[in-house]
Order: C-alpha cells, then sequence, then structure tokens
C-alpha cells in the first residue's frame, strides 16, 4: 500500500504546485523551503511541487517560472525529512525527459493528468513512470464534465498502464457532494484491488472539504488539498481545515492538526500574493464548469479588452474550454469588446 497502515487516507498537499497558479509561477527555492519544512513538521506524508501546469508548463503559454521547477523539486527533496515528494505531468506539456530528471532529482511519485476523457495519453508515461520504480498517480481532469461511468472506464484506463491510484479531479470546482461520491463510488467499484480512488478538490462551490469527506466515505484513500487554499480558481481545499475535520471524525490521516494550522497562517500566508478568494469570478468557475487554472488568464484578458471576466467566464464554460484552451479566452475577449 502507499501508505502506512495505520492510517485511514494518505493527503497530498498541492500548495507548492497549484498554488503556483495563484503565485503565476513564482515559487522561489527559499519559498520552497520553509513550506517544505512545515509541512513536513505537521506530518503532512506527500507535498507535490511543480510549475502549475505541471514539468515543462514554464512557457509563454502558460506563465514562465521563476526559478526552473527542477530546482524546487530538488530543493524539497533536500528539505523534508519525512515526507515523499510528488510532481506532477500533463503528457504533451512534459515529456518523459521530465519524468527521468524528476526521478534524478529525488521525487518519488509521478502523477499523470489528462483531460478526463483522453486516458490512453498517459499510458506510456505510467510505463515509464513504474520502470524508474516511481509511485504512480493519475489525475482525470474536469471530473464534473461525465458521468460516472466515463471516468470509471477512463480510471481503467489509467490502472492498466500502472497507475496506482487514480483521481476524480474537480478542475472547475464543480462538483456538488452526491455528485462527487458517486464518481468516486463507479472508481472503487471499477478499480477493485487494482488502484486505489484519490479526490483532488476546488473551492470555487465553497464545497472542497464537504466533497473531501463525501469522496473518503465513498472509498477514496488518497485526498489532494493545499494550504490557505493555495491553489488556482478559489484555490483547493483548506488542508488545515480537512485536518481538523477528519480529526473530529476519527479519519486518521497522521496529520498534526494544530501544526498545519500553525504553518498556514505563519509560513504559508506570508508567501502567497493574496488570499484565494471565493469571489465573483472564482464563484462564476464553478458555477459555469471552468477549469480553475484559467483564472489569472480570464482576469487578464478582461483587464486588456475592458470586459467583464464573469462574461469570460461563462462563455468559456458554454464552450467547454479545457487546459490548452487558454488562447479562446483571448478570442471570447476581443467578441465581447467588439459588442460594446
Ligand atoms: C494542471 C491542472 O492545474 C491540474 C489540476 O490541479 C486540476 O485540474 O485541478
Ligand atoms: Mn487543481
Amino acid at each position: 500500500m502507499p501508505y502506512s497502515a495505520d492510517l485511514d487516507i494518505r493527503v497530498t498537499d498541492s500548495c507548492l504546485r497549484d498554488g503556483s497558479h495563484a503565485k503565476q509561477h513564482q515559487f522561489t527555492v527559499e519559498h520552497v523551503r520553509s513550506i517544505v519544512a512545515a509541512l513536513d513538521e505537521a506530518g503532512v506524508p506527500v507535498i507535490e511541487v511543480t510549475h502549475g501546469d505541471g514539468l515543462g508548463g514554464s512557457s509563454f503559454n502558460y506563465g514562465f517560472s521563476h526559478t526552473p521547477e527542477q530546482e524546487l523539486i530538488k530543493a524539497a527533496v533536500a528539505t523534508a525529512r519525512r515526507a515523499k515528494i510528488a510532481f506532477l505531468m500533463l503528457p504533451g506539456v512534459g515529456v518523459k525527459d521530465d519524468i527521468r530528471e524528476a526521478a534524478d532529482n529525488g521525487a518519488s511519485i509521478c502523477r499523470i493528468a489528462t483531460h478526463c476523457t483522453e486516458a490512453d495519453v498517459s499510458i506510456q508515461h505510467f510505463g515509464l513512470a513504474r520502470e524508474l520504480g516511481l509511485e504512480t498517480v493519475g489525475f482525470l481532469m474536469m471530473s464534473h464534465s461525465q458521468p460516472p461511468e466515463v471516468l470509471a472506464e477512463q480510471a481503467r484506463i489509467m490502472a492498466d498502464a500502472g497507475c496506482q491510484c487514480v483521481y476524480v479531479v474537480d478542475s472547475a470546482g464543480a462538483l456538488i457532494m452526491e455528485q462527487t461520491s458517486d464518481r468516486i463510488a463507479a472508481l472503487v467499484a471499477e478499480l477493485g484491488d487494482d488502484a486505489q480512488v484519490g479526490f483532488h478538490g476546488h473551492e470555487n462551490l465553497g464545497l472542497g472539504v464537504a466533497n473531501s469527506i463525501l469522496a473518503v466515505r465513498a472509498g477514496a484513500k488518497q485526498i489532494d488539498g493545499s494550504v490557505r487554499r493555495f491553489g488556482a480558481g478559489a484555490g483547493n481545499t483548506p488542508l488545515e481545515a480537512f485536518a481538523a475535520v477528519t480529526d473530529k471524525l476519527g479519519i486518521r490521516t497522521g496529520i498534526d492538526t494544530l501544526k498545519i494550522i500553525d504553518a498556514a497562517e505563519d509560513v504559508v500566508r506570508p508567501i502567497m500574493d493574496g488570499e484565494c478568494l471565493l469571489d465573483r469570478l472564482t464563484l462564476t468557475m464553478g458555477y459555469a464548469g471552468v477549469y480553475s487554472s484559467f483564472l489569472k488568464h480570464a482576469d487578464r484578458q478582461a483587464r486588456k479588452y475592458g470586459v467583464s471576466g464573469a462574461e469570460i467566464l461563462m462563455e468559456a464554460g458554454r464552450r467547454k474550454l479545457i487546459g490548452g484552451q487558454e488562447d479562446q479566452l483571448i478570442e471570447i475577449a476581443v467578441a465581447l469588446a467588439a459588442k460594446k
């Protein structure tokens, strides 16, 4: 099992990867060292570190990193005493050599993300990761957009390729309660003992913690969160709140609730450019089912063309845009400006 037998679930903190979107990819080695040290001390078992859009994400399309992500991974590995360091990669944004380099730099968990109907593009990457002796996790992004049975079929493709835990990823923060547990239950039924099931939430409808608890009750064994919600859109499931709630419910995560509360306030908050807020734009993302990583891009185009960011996002939801289609936000903004 990829987690200790005396724990009920294994938690991964994503603030040094999903939070990269909110930080516009400006993490430094110092930021990584201080956050990893604090999370490690609080007992967080897995910490994910990468550009927000995964290995190779530093680019004109997604935004350039302040510090090369492989340097950040090295710093995280050197700092962590107990926690494992994970990285994310999206096939086509990163390539197999990026996985090899992250493994050489000491990361031990490889997370491969695809749109939730495109799992087949991950097959060779899971194969390579397993050959390299990495633990594997698969991300089915934008999982709100497909019914449970479709997600289960896609999860089967990942598991057969060597993925050890397939995540339902609520990229848009659009899943509501049973919509989460029904999806998790379908994957658990499909995968049985072949792979675990995980859940990655976003706060765009304010349901990160509730959805994560329902995911656990439906059989999820791995849950993502980010300290201080530091993530794309309105942020991720707040890890310190999740730790407090799981403590009270008797779900064992191994995280020290008071230490993670202190880490959120004293270490992570000062590194954030601002709080990840549930405001007009982020709530619109959850309501319209829009990829959380689009927030900064949509906001930038709204300001540039003098149009409403919320209208851009509503149209992005109507068009069912997925990650990689950031350029269409520009097209939408131009069209809205022309209408004015
Ligand atoms: C690349 C994305 O940011 C992955 C993710 O965290 C999500 O879809 O949510
Ligand atoms: Mn995310």
